[in-house]
């Protein structure tokens, strides 16, 4: 478990970080989305002591990073890849951090073997692509088995083939009842990634919901109608406060209400329904809404 309250940091006059409180849940894949700058590092880097807030709190497992004893044991992190000292081979960086957190030399091998890499665990690490050494940098998140996961962009230089085995890995981790937090830009792998959402923007926490939660509330998720009797429907549906949009001349797509409201209030108004289903916003879509006013690097659309 990961809680964060009033969480704050500021760099000169810039806050970087603005006062946010979450708790990430344990048997969760919680994505955490913004755009460039939004803060994502920096709150990693604080729940993980490598940065000091400017007030506020983060704990992992009830108390402050700095104090826990075994670090590796209780939180493992990717934030970058690259940082790996390039003379050492993947096996001496593993064993290196191993040996300060009371880790067994045959528990490296295992998560070499997990991540992909025991073939090339004699390489040096600064001769990796950077998809090995995204493998290399989630090995060392891995080695001392812990509850709490945090993962930097992780998919960044990976194959198609690595991507999945991200996927496949983070949803392993969470169903094995650990709290796993993976920041990402990529929309389309965070839907089929996460549980959860945590969505900012310059800092400040802008969405804290389940996934579908998030789609559900996006204007682009609707309700397709067919029905012979559109026309008496619309007026139905408008009269209750619903957004209506003609399809056609058999069709309504409905906003601002869910299929189950819609069904209901066709049965009350004796409509009889040849379609009613649920069209759905994709994450990339609803992100889009969420943060539009929070892009701060954005480039301006280009019109065609
Ligand atoms: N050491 C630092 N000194 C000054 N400003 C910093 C420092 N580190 C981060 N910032 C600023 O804090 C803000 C948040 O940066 P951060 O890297 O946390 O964002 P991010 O959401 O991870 O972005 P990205 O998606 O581009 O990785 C940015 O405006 C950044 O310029």
């Amino acid at each position: 478990m990961i809680s964060l309250k009033g969480l704050t940091k500021r760099y000169g006059d810039r806050v970087a970080v603005d006062d946010l409180t979450l708790e990430l849940k344990p048997g969760t894949v919680t994505g955490f989305l913004g755009p460039n700058g939004a803060g994502k590092s920096t709150t990693m880097r604080m729940i993980l002591g490598l940065d000091r807030p400017t007030s506020g709190t983060a704990l992992v497992g009830g108390v402050p990073y700095h104090e826990i004893r075994y670090p590796l044991r209780t939180v493992g992190a990717l934030l970058d890849a690259r940082a790996v000292h390039p003379g050492r081979s993947c096996r001496a960086h593993l064993l290196a951090l191993a040996r300060g957190n009371g880790i067994t030399r045959s528990r490296v091998e295992e998560v070499l073997e997990t991540v992909g890499l025991a073939g090339v665990a004699g390489r040096r690490a600064g001769v990796l692509s950077l998809g090995m050494s995204q493998r290399l940098g989630i090995a060392a998140a891995l080695l001392g088995d812990p509850d709490v996961l945090m993962f930097d962009e992780p998919v960044n230089g990976l194959d198609p083939d690595g991507v999945r085995w991200v996927r496949d890995l983070m949803r392993s981790l969470a169903e094995q009842g650990r709290t796993v937090f993976v920041s990402s830009h990529l929309m389309s792998e965070m839907q089929l990634t996460a549980d959860h959402l945590v969505v900012i923007g310059k800092g400040r926490l802008i969405m804290d919901a389940p996934l579908a939660a998030v789609i559900a509330q996006s204007s682009l998720t609707a309700v397709v109608v067919r029905s012979p009797h559109a026309g008496d429907l619309s007026v139905r549906l408008r009269a209750a406060g619903i957004g209506v949009e003609r399809v056609g001349e058999n069709a309504i797509v409905a906003t601002g209400a869910g299929i189950e409201r819609i069904g209901d209030l066709a049965y009350e108004a004796g409509v009889r329904l040849h379609e009613l289903s649920t069209r759905e916003a994709s994450l990339e879509q609803a992100y889009q809404e969420l943060t539009a006013s929070s892009v701060e690097y954005g480039v301006q659309r280009a019109s065609v």
